[in-house]
């Protein structure tokens, strides 16, 4: 199963997703001033982050925001980018956090789990309920695909209205109970099943009390890093065992800015993943 797989990662290499939230700004000036099109700037920095970092760290997550902003040749870049990181037996993450009625639920299954854009696990938005969420299982059946959905985010305005009370009770901390029973048929041999939780870790408060009442859940934890989430609140949040994956995307591939603006840049990226992974050290 597609999460036991991502824990055992987690366990051997380290706790670590690379967000590749790439932008043409964030690359380093030899490449910017190449004579390659968008597409090849885009994959050939992404590949060399790939390369350098994918003995350290447990999965990519592919921000598809980034991609479409480039339009078709980002989409390309896209496209290119999880062929290559899922090539070489990794598991991608594409952040698509998608969520709409069932037939276009059905659609945007087709298109993420299968084809051009094909990953390992996506995320969702469950605002709209079950039926925007059903239409995955489909994929979900041989094991090797699995969602995280947004649970709490690590947003500032997160507050608006994931915090609001509903039967005395805050909005996320629902989410979070029907995140667990949507995927309680699926745990697998880790204790984690197929429906996993995007938790921001700059909430680590909020955190403990979604992880107490969510035991089968693995988590996705954005806020490291540029967002203010700290190593600290990890050693607190994986105190009896690791229970997700932290990502990073600036502060990992924007390591080189202001050091190496050559091919040598990978040099500062893999160090940037080594500091984060001492950082996160639970002991
Ligand atoms: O609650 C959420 C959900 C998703 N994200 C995404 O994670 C990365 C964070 O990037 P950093 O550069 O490490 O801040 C980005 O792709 C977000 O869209 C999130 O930050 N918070």
């Amino acid at each position: 199963m597609i999460i036991d797989k991502l824990y055992k990662e987690c366990i051997e290499k380290s706790p670590i997703c690379v967000g590749l939230d790439t932008k043409i700004e964030y690359l380093p000036e030899y490449l910017i001033k190449s004579g390659m099109s968008i597409e090849e700037k885009i994959f050939t920095f992404n590949k060399m982050i790939i390369d350098n970092t994918i003995d350290l760290i447990a999965c990519f997550k592919v921000q598809i925001a980034f991609y479409e902003a480039l339009g078709i040749e980002g989409l390309k870049a896209y496209s290119k980018t999880v062929k290559y990181i899922r090539e070489k037996g990794k598991i991608v993450i594409g952040d698509i956090k998608r969520g709409d009625i069932s037939s276009t639920a059905e659609a945007y299954a087709d298109a993420h789990f299968s084809g051009d854009f094909e990953v390992d696990i996506i995320t969702v938005n469950p605002y709209m309920g079950y039926d925007s969420i059903s239409p995955y299982e489909k994929y979900m059946e041989n094991d090797d695909k699995a969602l995280f959905m947004l649970i709490h985010t690590s947003n500032k305005s997160s507050k608006d209205f994931q915090e609001l009370k509903v039967d005395g009770e805050k909005l996320y901390m629902k989410v979070a109970e029907k995140c667990s029973k949507w995927g309680e048929d699926s745990i697998g041999e880790s204790g984690f099943n197929k429906i996993g939780g995007v938790v921001g870790l700059t909430f680590p408060e909020e955190f403990l009390e979604i992880k107490k009442k969510t035991p089968n859940t693995f988590f996705l934890i954005p806020g490291y890093g540029v967002q203010g989430g700290k190593g600290e609140s990890i050693k607190e949040i994986f105190k009896d065992g690791i229970c997700g994956v932290i990502n990073s995307s600036r502060g990992i591939i924007t390591a080189h800015k202001g050091k190496s603006e050559d091919e040598n840049f990978v040099k500062y990226t893999r160090e940037s993943v080594l500091s984060m992974k001492e950082d996160l050290i639970v002991g």
